[in-house]
């Protein structure tokens, strides 16, 4: 199996490189921050490798996030189950209207395929496992972090990417799944408490089951 993974930064794509053995034959790229970026950079990379004959089998999305708190600790593996575009949609005077509610075709939700899911769960058998939100903005407020958690009750995480990368995955019919660690507490924005150092160090202990991805499909 040969696996795309994305990152939004260097330093993440660094942190995933450390972890893994060097005979690992797996693609670690870097392709920005956010959903578009994450959707651009993925497809493309996923054309190029086509084109040139070595096409890629499946797609790993993997960064930090923030955590939902009680759900996932900073320094914490989650495993999405499922990555969800939880701002893409409409306001009304009802509230949120998400992809599914206006009916466009394109889901909210892009489920993680099941045999990499169990995998990863495999390997890293301490993650939490749950939805991971894609978000545009970063959440910075109770009053967010609370509307958030109103729209999508069950998600243990949030990043920005995510939703991006798996829609890429999902148009060139490859199997998703998305890893990540926490830096941060999701709420209040206090940007100087991130623990990025922490979560970075959590990536490179998560790469292993990642690399090990490739020996299982
Ligand atoms: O400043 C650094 O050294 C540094 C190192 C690695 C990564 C970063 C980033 O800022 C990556 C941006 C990335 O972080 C994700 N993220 C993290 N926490 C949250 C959050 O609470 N809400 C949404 N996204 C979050 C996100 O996926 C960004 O792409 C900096």
């Amino acid at each position: 199996m040969s696996i795309l993974v994305v990152t939004a930064v260097a330093a993440e794509a660094d942190a995933v490189v450390a972890g893994l053995p060097t005979s690992v034959g797996l693609t670690v790229a870097a392709v920005g921050v956010g959903p578009v970026a994450a959707a651009a950079g993925t497809a493309r990379r996923l054309a190029l490798a086509e084109a040139a004959g070595r096409p890629h089998t499946a797609v790993v999305n993997a960064g930090i996030a923030g955590g939902f708190v009680g759900r996932a600790a900073v320094g914490a593996t989650v495993i999405g189950a499922s990555s969800v575009a939880a701002d893409l949609g409409a306001e009304s005077e009802e509230g949120f209207l998400s992809l599914d509610d206006l009916g466009f075709g394109t889901p909210t939700v892009v489920t993680a395929d099941p045999a990499l899911l169990a995998a990863l769960r495999g390997g890293l058998p301490d993650a939490v496992v749950g939805e991971i939100l894609t978000v545009t903005t970063v959440t910075g407020t109770d009053a967010s972090t609370a509307a958030l958690l109103a729209r999508r009750p069950e998600a243990v995480a949030e990043a920005m990417e995510g939703f991006g990368a798996a829609h890429a995955a999902a148009e060139a019919g490859l199997p998703f799944v998305e890893l990540r660690t926490i830096s941060n507490p999701i709420g209040p924005r206090h940007r100087d408490g991130w623990q990025i150092g922490a979560a970075l160090s959590a990536l490179t202990a998560a790469a292993p089951a990642v690399g090990a991805l490739t020996a299982a499909r």
